[in-house]
């Protein structure tokens, strides 16, 4: 199956899902003097509920925290969206060394790790159905650059250890989200798809302009998941990343002057 090898990597996806080479394609590079800025863009309103969070697993491309998204407890509003979108997980991509790992780039400049909030529209009845929707997720990208070591994102990686490998999972709880955010929820929006297979073009994408930080010692412990499963030839988790998809002429805005 998909993943992220030279053998079944983003080059070879386009072969099971066709939708690969489609208009509305994510990741893009943002060029920032590119964008336009729209006023009419709202504040985007992030409230999570740390009761909600409920497990971290590694799916075997990437490690992802779960959360309860059967009531409006950890929702996001406002922003480029309509009505009330709920957290159903978050996940990170990143590379093998400090020079890439994001899946969006700014002005070509690509960034170590990303992180993604993921969302789903509650005018469907759930993920499962709002994920073939064409305004069915609402994804909220952030950059993450390399600096001093991030406390915020320790509680994460102090559970790498139990997650090693494909299909390890540990329970997670009475973690907030926001305390992953920057300062500043100033973001670029554009209309694009999930990044890895099914490649469903139904994401509205709110990409934040301020990255988070994370040392080079945090990023080697990311490096120490593998893709693998016990007892399957070792491989590292690493460049899990899609690279940036032809625009095809959709406009990014921006929140912010
Ligand atoms: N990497 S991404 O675009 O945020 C993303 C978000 C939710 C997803 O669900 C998926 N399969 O069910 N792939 C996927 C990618
Ligand atoms: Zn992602």
């Amino acid at each position: 199956s998909w993943g992220y090898g030279a053998d079944n990597g983003p080059e070879k996806w386009e072969e099971g899902f066709p939708i690969a080479n489609g208009p509305r394609q994510s990741p893009i590079d943002i060029v920032p003097t590119q964008a336009q800025h729209d006023p009419s863009l709202k504040l985007l309103k992030l409230k999570y509920d740390p009761a909600t969070a409920q497990g971290i697993l590694n799916n075997g491309h990437s490690i992802q925290v779960d959360f309860a998204d059967d009531d409006d407890s950890s929702t996001m509003t406002g922003g480029p969206i309509s009505g009330t979108y709920r957290l159903r997980q978050f996940h990170f991509h990143w590379g093998d060394s400090d020079d890439r790992g994001s899946e969006h780039t700014i002005a070509g400049n690509m960034f170590p790790s990303e992180l993604h909030l993921v969302h789903w529209n509650t005018k469907y009845p759930s993920f499962g159905d709002a994920v073939s929707q064409p305004d069915g997720l609402g994804v909220v990208g952030v950059l993450l650059k390399i600096g001093s070591a991030n406390p915020r994102l320790q509680k994460i990686i102090d559970a790498f250890d139990e997650i090693k490998s494909k299909g390890k999972q540990t329970t997670f709880s009475n973690f907030d989200p926001r305390t992953l955010l920057p300062a500043s929820l100033d973001y670029w929006t554009y209309d694009g798809s999930l990044t890895t297979p099914p490649l469903l073009e139904t994401v509205t994408w709110i990409v934040l302009k301020e990255p988070i930080s994370v040392s080079p010692g945090q990023m080697a412990k990311f490096r120490s998941l593998l893709f693998n499963a016990e007892g399957e030839e070792r491989c590292c988790m690493v460049d899990n990343y899609r690279p940036p998809q032809p625009l095809k002429g959709r406009k990014v805005r921006a929140s912010f002057k």
